[in-house]
């Protein structure tokens, strides 16, 4: 049974499609904590309807990025995870981190990567024309959003869209992919080779990852 420790920032929704996911029981993995920067995040409540720990570490009573990470570190260590998730994660790990988890640390993000690194993607993505969206789930590496690909679920912009309507469309695609993409892991099906290339039953994946098509 693989262990895995879900970061959070906000609402949880990601969070709570994995334990949906797990809970049918078909993929080898259990959530043993949530972790959360912000005290207020809903998701926080979502872990503990179930019955999932729950810890709550605010940057802002550390002096700085290391100090916080390195904080971060010893209460993930604790529950020698398998698997860190990062699951709207809102803040930027520093390089001590992110080698220390490096090959089993995820993040999922909310456009169709490399393009539109960082926040506001959505309203990047409708401001540029963009006809394709989605997103991404990746490795985490030191640079921002800049780790091997594993999975992106893609979806047409339709000229209605707003950032608002569509952030509710890829919310759909996030909810698909990122237990793909664990279920993948969970299974030993998923490893990233020192090389940066991302291998799904020992065959490589191509740059973009997996393609999941909105049905
Ligand atoms: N070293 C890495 N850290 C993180 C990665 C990564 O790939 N490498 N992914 C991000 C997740 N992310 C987008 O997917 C992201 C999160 C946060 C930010 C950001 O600018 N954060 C600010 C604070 C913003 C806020 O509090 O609202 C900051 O940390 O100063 C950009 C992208 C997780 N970390
Ligand atoms: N750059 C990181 C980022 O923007 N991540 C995004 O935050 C949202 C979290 O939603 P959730 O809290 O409902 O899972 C998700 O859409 C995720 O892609």
């Amino acid at each position: 049974m693989k262990r895995l420790v879900v970061l959070i920032s906000g609402s949880g929704s990601n969070l709570q499609a994995i334990l949906d996911y797990l809970a049918q029981g078909t993929c080898p993995a259990q959530v043993t904590a949530v972790i959360s920067n912000k005290s207020d995040a809903y998701g926080l409540e979502r872990a503990r309807n179930a019955g999932i720990p729950t810890f709550s570490l605010s940057h802002k009573d550390f002096s700085s990025r290391e100090a916080f990470d390195a904080e971060l570190m010893t209460l993930i260590d604790s529950q020698h995870p398998d698997l860190v998730i990062l699951a709207g994660f809102m803040r930027i790990l520093t390089p001590e981190f992110t080698r220390h988890y490096s090959g089993r640390l995820f993040n999922i993000h909310p456009s169709l990567l490399p393009k539109y690194k960082g926040l506001n993607t959505h309203q990047r993505a409708i401001e540029a024309g963009d006809k394709l969206h989605g997103a991404t789930v990746h490795f985490v590496t030191e640079e921002l959003d800049g780790g091997p690909l594993i999975v992106q679920g893609q979806l047409d912009i339709n000229p209605e869209d707003n950032p608002d309507s569509l952030a509710q469309r890829v919310h759909i695609l996030e909810h698909q992919i990122y237990p793909m993409a664990i279920d993948w892991y969970c299974c030993d099906r998923l490893t990233l080779s020192p090389d940066g290339t991302v291998l799904l039953d020992n065959a490589s994946l191509p740059s973009t990852g997996h393609i999941h098509r909105s049905s």
